[in-house]
Formats: C-alpha cells, structure tokens, sequence
C-alpha cells in the first residue's frame, strides 16, 4: 500500500489532481464531447456488444384521436399482441388486460421480466420497463428489445415487421368479425366511411344447403386464394377474386356470403351502391377497406342502373372527359360527376387492386340475363355460382339442422317430390322449423312440407295442363291466320268471301278450344275454303 501512494506521488497525476478539481464540470464535459467521445464510442461494442430498442405505449408525437383520447401507440399494441403468446409460454410474472377489441385478455411481461423470441437461429430478448420520464410527459411502459449489435441489420430490416405484421394477425383474429355498412352522408374524415357492427352470423358451410360437390369446389377455391399470396405476387395480379352469386331470391346467396366469411375469417363490406351519388364516393369506400375483407354489393342489377352496355349508357365523352370519374345526365347529356358503371368497372380492375391484402368481392344478383356482360366477365366475377333451389342433398343439410336427423323414414317421399317441384331451401327451412322449440317434431315438420311439396305440384300440373292447353290455342290460331293469309292469294273474290263470314271462322276456333287437333282446325278451313 505504501508503495502504491509512492508510486502515485512520484507521478505527474499528484500535481495535476488538484488542478483537475479546480476546472469547472462543464469545461469538462465539453473537452469530453469534442475529443474523447468518438473513440469511446468505438470501445464501446467491444465492452457492451449489445443493442436496445424501446417501443413505448404512448406515442411520441401524442396524437390525438377524433373522440380527443391519446390513441395509444399502434405498434405498442401489436408487439403486445406478439409477444402474448411467447410470454404465456415462458413468463412466470404476467400481466393481462382486456383485449380493446373482443372479450380476450391479452398477456403481456411485468415490469423487469424478460422472455426471449428466436428468430432466424437468433435469440432476441424482450423486457417490460418502466419509461423515463420526461418533464412533459408523465412516464409510461415500454417493451424493451435486446439483441447484439452484430444482428443490427437482421433486426431492424426483418424481425421488426415480422413482428408488426404477426401482431397484427393476431389481434385480427383474436377479435370477432366485422360487418361494415357504407355511411348514408359519406364524411371527408378518414374513420367516417363505414360503420360497422360484430358480425356473428352462425352460418358455416356444414350448415349450407347444396349440392355437396359444389360447395366442396368452392371451399377448395376459398383455400386456394387464401393460401396464393406468392403466386399473385408471382403472376403480377393483385391478389383479389370475384364471385358472383346468382339464383331466385331464398336459395341462399346472402347465407353463402356469410359462410365464406366465417370460413375465410374475413370482415364483410356491404356496400350500398344506392346511397351513393358519384364515382369519387365509391373510390372513397373502396380505399378505405382493409385487406382478409369481403366486398359485398347485393342485388346489383336493382342497386343502381348498371345494365346494358358500357357503350349504350354512356354519351361519348368530349377530349377532357375523365372516364372513370365522369358520367352523363341520360336527359341532358350534360356533364355530371355521377356513379357508372364505366366508374365501377374502373374500381375493380384499377384503383382497388393496387391495395396490398387479400380481397374478395361478391355481387349477388337474381336476374344473370340483366347483367352487362362486361361487369361479370371471368376476370373480374372469377367463379360464377348458381344458387338453385332445394335438391334432395339440400334438403338433407336442412333437415340436420333444423330437425337433427340424419334419415327418417319420410326422406324418401321427399326425395320423389324434389325431384319435380321447385322449392326454394328459404321454403324448406320455414317447414322444417318447428312449431314448438323445445320439442323437435321431425314427424310433424317433414310431412307439412310433404303436404306443401305435393301442393305445388299440383299447381304445377296445373299450370302445365293450362299451358298445354293455351299452346294448342296458339297454334290452332296461328294455323287460322295463315290460312286466313292464304285467301287473299286466291282470289279478289275468295277474299271478299272470307271478310263477310267472320262467325264461322269463330266456330272454327272454338272447335280447336275444345279439343281438335291443329290437322282438323286447316282441314276444317279447307272444307270451308272450297
Ligand atoms: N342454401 C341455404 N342453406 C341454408 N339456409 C338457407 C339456404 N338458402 C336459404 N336459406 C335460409 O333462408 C333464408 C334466406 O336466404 P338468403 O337470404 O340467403 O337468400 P337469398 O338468395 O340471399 O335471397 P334474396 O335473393 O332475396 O336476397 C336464410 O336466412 C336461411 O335461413
Ligand atoms: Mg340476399
């Protein structure tokens, strides 16, 4: 020890530490800054290899939200989300909050607990503290990531959105389904567009009633769009399909939408082309739905007057015309910023398709013939299914789920009368449910729609006796009028003849009313004739 304070005195440190206490912090800090910090900076690495990155809950910039709420931090949320699964595996001290949205918790670290995450045969580490706090800003939690500095790059270019996009996912599924509807009074302000309610539709394709190839073929289809993210990135299309749905009303078009989403997990957009004025609006709606979504417009043929051709419905327009943004007053052929079908078209093929994220679109329509083959070309409407009424296969789908029963004794009188009578599944379902809840009446249910199967096929042989009888009407008329036709070429006289004996022409058709065939209706004419 003695040596040690000789050694020291005998240095030059023993005269120049009283100096050094005489000189001012600052002056200190300042010969720090400019001449030492560099190359401790260089040291550093070697001493403490490691990196962090803070994610704080509140954003920096406090942005406000409409309601005039601090939104919390997006990014924050979606680390939370990631990391809930990681923590509930390897944490032992967790926290949990209710998810915002849905009835979910989601966990997260408490204060100094750490977990690590491997990414890529790399280990990075995760901490929850405590936020510094500033002298404008209360202090806040933050989650603190951790890894070495020689995976800096790694890091900040591919863990970190993988870390946002899984998160994202995360809290996409953990929350239920939305059905958006188009506000009436479209607002500028971005979150005013849609409106939307939890959709809980209990519809699945176990409890769709058709053709169970068919819907095997769409659910393949479904499958194979949702699993085709590389392929359309591939191929250069926007990764997007178009349905259209087509059928009598009550076969099942909405229900299938319904089904698709719940199948997909996908949130619904129902758009209301009616409540809309111009083709701005509806760029507006379509920019703002988000990817994994359904865009739904039913009944397109009644929504707007999107029929005939592109060509016919629209005057040509002058050199600065905008085509996608303009239409023309039917009446005054004055310019007008209307909704077209030239617009709708432009949407699905354009604008639309340029947005990253799967999207589906649906239109549904009970009249196919009235459509502009342009709207509906494959391409746009990808696959176009026929929604029909109730076969026997149906029929067994229907009554699994109002009756429970799987086979009954009556299936096979139903089956027959399928087979002749259009019922719609709607009508089914409405016979297959049960007058009294608690008590699942198979008997009674299957043989009412027994009894109105056989009704209507009674009308129907009705109504086809009645057509028989009005297509041999037609034809012994027809028969009339050319023989009628036939006189004038005759001669002056015969004609003459023919226009003062209009009764017993009138005798001839009566006689065909009752029953004589079209030979005995010219044959009579003939006989009359000569
Ligand atoms: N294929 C089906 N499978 C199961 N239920 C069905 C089916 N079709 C109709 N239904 C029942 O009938 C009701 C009406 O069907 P839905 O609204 O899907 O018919 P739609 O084809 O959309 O009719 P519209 O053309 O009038 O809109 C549904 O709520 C459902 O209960
Ligand atoms: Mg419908």
């Amino acid at each position: 020890m003695g040596g040690v304070l000789d050694h020291f005195r005998s240095s030059a440190w023993y005269y120049l530490t009283p100096v050094l206490a005489c000189v001012p912090i600052g002056v200190l800090r300042t010969y720090f800054n400019q001449h030492l910090r560099r190359p401790v900076r260089r040291l550093l690495p070697f001493l403490d290899p490691f990196v962090t990155i803070d994610i704080a809950a509140k954003p920096e910039d406090y942005s406000f939200s409409y309601q005039g709420k601090v939104k919390s931090s997006d990014a924050y949320a979606e680390v939370l989300a990631y990391l809930s699964a990681v923590c509930s595996r390897e944490a032992r001290e967790l926290r949990a909050e209710g998810a915002a949205e849905g009835h979910g918790f989601v966990l997260s670290l408490r204060e100094g607990q750490v977990v690590a995450d491997d990414f890529k045969g790399v280990t990075i580490s995760w901490s929850a503290v405590a936020e510094e706090k500033t002298t404008w800003r209360a202090s806040g939690r933050c989650c603190r990531l951790t890894f070495h500095e020689r995976h800096r790059r790694l890091v900040v270019d591919e863990y970190l959105p993988h870390v946002r996009r899984a998160g994202q996912e995360v809290m996409f599924g953990n929350r239920p389904r939305r059905l958006y509807s188009n506000k009436k009074e479209l607002s500028y302000q971005r979150d005013e567009v849609w409106s939307y309610i939890d959709f809980d539709h209990p519809t699945t394709f176990d409890t769709l009633a058709m053709d169970p190839a068919k819907k095997q073929m769409i659910m393949d289809d479904l499958d194979d769009f949702s699993n085709s993210k590389d392929y359309y990135r591939r191929i250069g299309k926007a990764w997007k399909r178009g349905y259209l749905l087509h059928g009598p009303p009550g076969t099942g078009k909405s229900t299938m939408i319904a089904a698709m989403a719940n199948y997909l997990k996908y949130d619904i957009y129902d758009i209301e082309l009616t409540t809309l004025e111009t083709n701005s609006d509806l760029r507006k709606l379509f920019i703002e739905t988000t990817g994994k979504s359904i865009i739904v417009i039913e009944d397109i043929d009644c929504s707007i007057d999107l029929t005939g051709s592109r060509a016919t419905m629209l005057p040509p327009p002058p050199a600065h015309d905008d085509a996608a943004e303009g239409g023309y007053d039917k009446s005054g052929g004055k310019r007008r910023n209307i909704l077209t079908l030239s617009g709708l078209l432009n949407f699905i093929d354009g604008l639309w398709s340029a947005h990253s994220g799967e999207r589906i679109i649906v239109f549904t329509t009970n009249h196919l013939d009235k459509l502009d083959p342009a709207l509906i070309r494959r391409g746009r409407m990808d696959m176009h299914i026929e929604m029909s009424y109730c076969g026997f296969e149906a029929f067994k789908t229907l009554a699994n789920n109002y009756l429970e029963v799987e086979a009954h004794p009556l299936f096979g009188a139903v089956e027959e009368l399928l087979r002749d009578v259009e019922m719609t599944p709607a009508d089914v379902a409405e016979c297959l449910m049960p007058s009294k809840r608690s008590a699942r009446d198979a008997d009674a249910c299957l043989a009412r729609l027994i009894d109105q199967l056989k009704g209507k096929a009674a009308e129907k042989d009705k109504e086809s006796e009645a057509a028989e009888e009005d297509d041999v009407q037609d034809a012994a008329k027809e028969e009339d009028e050319r023989e009628t036709e036939k006189v004038p070429s005759k001669s002056k006289k015969d004609k003459s003849e023919v226009a003062s004996k209009p009764t017993r022409r009138v005798m001839t058709n009566g006689a065909h009313t009752t029953g004589a065939t079209g030979v005995s209706v010219s044959s009579s004419t003939d006989d009359y004739l000569s």
